[in-house]
């Protein structure tokens, strides 16, 4: 696990970025992949799973609640589920390490099930705010009991039978939907989620695909998902498309050095997440999508980026939950813009891994950007194409793509941009080093 042993590492580009590379398996589809697999009875393959750390918590939690995972010699996953309402009581406490989307979705799934279990995170994790899926777990009748301010280390008591819910999201969040519906799998009776602002619909589409009896209305933007319980899933086959909150960093490294021709092949491009490619395009990325295609119920494409000068904007507030990982390396795009870049509607930024907000604004300012912090965001005023000064110390802080920008911002600036520690990458990126080598940039 990461943390314990520090990894230094500056990157610089000493020419342009020239290749074609893949990204590996989208995160948010590949923890689902084996969180539903193991509620479906028989064996789900899964092709393309990210092996990073966050999913492989996923992994070790589904083995200790009885599920049967192993991985071939082909990098195909092979999942036996236990059914749905099936999960064991885990003998031990869940480790989630530096994942949030594990420790949310899972809580969602135990919460139905008579299974009391404790949830640990490392020092990123444990600050992270859990109240958002306790308080609809807790309507459904799971207890708990957690450190203050509701945070990890928790302790939870599933309920069988839970009580279906209407709820309504106080907050844009896919993890928070996701617990809610995979509480639902196992509570007799329909269970109504409504979202006002649109987040990823990966759960949607893959419950559906696993069989269960789920719809979507549309009340103006507002989408209300209903889903009916003691649901039956089969087994799948599921290809994982690449991530496109993955692809960001070669992408916005590809429009940052001059003179650069990269492919990103085989991105997952789902409406609900893609809008950073829309938000480049705006700032006059030249970035263009080739070999469209529809991969396990997902749009693909490979992407194909040029070197390009950018433009500041004001960045829509539509689709800030389409991109929402994305903005720690779109300031960093912003800090080389012409112009002004106004990026507002940030606030769950601050809630992540790291307070991205903050730790963005104090990073690109060490490196000689000039950012204006918000309360819900950043204004940056770009250098219009000149190199950032660089020459500075950035802590990752536990938080993968804090290290991933900054590895970016290194191959924009003249100094070098040394960030304390790459461990943390391993999250959702392994190989993300060897790839960004690949296309020509040097470790300093
Ligand atoms: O559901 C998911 O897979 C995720 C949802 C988002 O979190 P929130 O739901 O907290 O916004 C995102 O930041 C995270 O990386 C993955
Ligand atoms: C916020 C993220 O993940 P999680 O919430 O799963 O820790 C992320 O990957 O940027």
């Amino acid at each position: 696990m990461h943390g314990s042993n520090p990894t230094p590492m500056a990157f610089r580009a000493p020419g342009p970025l020239k290749g074609a590379v893949a990204v590996p398996g989208d995160k948010s589809i590949s923890h689902r992949s084996l969180m539903l697999s193991a509620l479906a009875v028989g064996e789900s393959v899964v092709e393309g799973l990210l092996e990073g750390e966050d999913v492989l918590a996923t992994a070790a939690a589904m083995r200790a609640m009885g599920a049967q995972i192993t991985r071939g010699e082909d990098s195909r996953w092979h999942i036996y589920g236990v059914g749905v309402g099936g999960l064991l009581q885990p003998e031990t406490a869940i480790e989630m390490g530096n994942s949030g989307t594990s420790t949310r979705l899972l809580m969602g799934l135990i919460a139905s099930h008579p299974i009391t279990a404790t949830f640990t995170g490392d020092a990123s994790l444990s600050k992270r705010p859990m109240g958002r899926v306790i308080e609809p777990l807790s309507l459904m009748g799971a207890e708990f009991t957690t450190s203050p301010g509701g945070r990890l280390p928790l302790t939870m008591r599933g309920i069988n039978p839970a009580v279906p819910i209407e709820y309504r999201l106080p907050v844009a969040s896919a993890q928070v939907k996701s617990a809610v519906l995979l509480a639902a799998l196992n509570t007799a009776g329909v269970t109504r989620v409504i979202e006002p602002v649109p987040t990823r619909d990966h759960s949607e589409r893959m419950l559906k695909g696993f069989g269960a009896e789920l719809s979507v209305e549309l009340d103006g933007a507002t989408r209300i998902i209903s889903i009916r319980g003691e649901a039956e899933l089969k087994p799948q086959h599921i290809v994982v498309p690449g991530d496109p909150s993955s692809a960001a960093f070669p992408v916005v490294a590809a429009l940052l050095v001059p003179g650069s021709e990269v492919t990103v092949t085989n991105v997952g491009l789902n409406p609900t997440r893609a809008a950073l490619f829309d938000v480049l395009r705006m700032m006059g990325g030249d970035i263009s999508f080739a070999n469209e295609r529809e991969v396990g119920g997902e749009p693909v494409a490979d992407i194909v980026v040029r070197g390009s000068a950018l433009k500041g904007i004001e960045t829509p507030v539509e689709t800030v939950a389409s991109m929402v990982d994305e903005y720690p390396v779109l300031f960093v795009a912003a800090a080389l813009a012409e112009g002004r870049t106004v990026a507002r509607g940030l606030e769950e930024l601050r809630v992540k891994e790291s307070d991205r907000i903050a730790v963005m604004a104090e990073g690109l300012r060490a490196i000689g950007a000039r950012v204006e912090e918000l309360e819900d965001g950043l204004i940056i005023d770009g250098t219009g194409g000149e190199k950032l000064p660089g020459g500075a110390t950035i802590a990752a802080r536990l938080d993968h793509r804090i290290a991933m920008s900054f590895a970016v911002a290194g191959l924009a600036s003249k100094g070098d941009v040394m960030i304390d520690d790459m461990a943390p990458v391993a999250t959702s990126f392994p190989g993300f080093v060897n790839l960004m080598t690949a296309l020509g940039a040097e470790i300093a």
